[in-house]
């Protein structure tokens, strides 16, 4: 399953358009704040395909019957690029409990990179909906390594992804590699350079969230 929030014309569009503007996107707290509010907007969607439970709630005037959600998901990211997104996740799913990985691009003297995943910190996830939120998703080789690390840790019973901007490699890449997990992306692109940046992207969105890393 494959969300794509550009094909249907809403506010969360102007967001991802802002995101993408290299003049509005050097106001860090604003791009910052355009990446957790892309969050809210993708947990708003996300929570349509999550179970509920009837439950009576008292009012000053009476009893009213209401669905409520039944569990939180659990809500990752991929530092640190990805703290705003799941900021946004975690301002609408508010009880939810989270998860943290370290992985970065490790870039080797030819020019080719790695991804370097040093550090995993999570609750429980066996028989939990797992929501994995990271801005962009390029290769994809971070996003399906950090998410087959937590699937051989536990038995997870529903994988979200969650990104702003995806490349049409990156969507193949885990297409292919976690065929069960459901993607919601703000767009696709097509291109990439040969950095393996997206085209035409937004840039270096950890840069841009947290200032350029040396
Ligand atoms: O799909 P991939 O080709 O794996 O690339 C995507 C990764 O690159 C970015 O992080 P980066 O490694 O730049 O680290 P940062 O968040 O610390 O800036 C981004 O947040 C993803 O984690
Ligand atoms: O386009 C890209 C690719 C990887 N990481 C980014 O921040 N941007
Ligand atoms: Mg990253």
């Amino acid at each position: 399953m494959i969300f794509d929030l550009s094909k249907t014309q809403s506010i969360a569009n102007t967001f991802i358009a802002e995101l993408r503007d290299e003049n509005i996107q050097k106001d860090s707290m604003r791009f910052r704040k355009n990446m957790e509010r892309v969050g809210e907007f993708f947990a708003y969607e996300i929570s349509k395909s999550l179970k509920y439970t009837s439950t009576e709630v008292t009012t000053p005037l009476g009893i009213s019957k209401c669905e409520v959600l039944t569990d939180q998901p659990v809500l990752a990211t991929i530092l640190r690029a990805g703290l705003p997104l799941q900021q946004g996740l975690l301002n609408i799913f508010d009880k939810a409990e989270c998860c943290f990985i370290s992985a970065y691009r490790k870039v080797k003297k030819s020019g080719d990179f790695i991804i370097q995943m040093d550090y995993v910190s999570t609750p429980d996830l066996d028989s939990r909906v797992l929501i994995m939120a990271d801005p962009m998703l390029a290769t994809g080789q971070s996003m399906v390594m950090c998410c087959k690390e937590l699937i051989n840790r536990y038995k997870i019973a529903e994988l979200h992804i969650v990104a702003a901007i995806a490349s049409s490699e990156g969507v193949a890449h885990v297409r292919a590699n976690l065929p069960k997990a459901k993607l919601w992306l703000g767009a696709i692109d097509e291109e990439m350079t040969s950095k393996s940046y997206i085209v035409p992207g937004l840039g270096d969105a950890g840069d841009l969230a947290y200032g350029e890393k040396v």
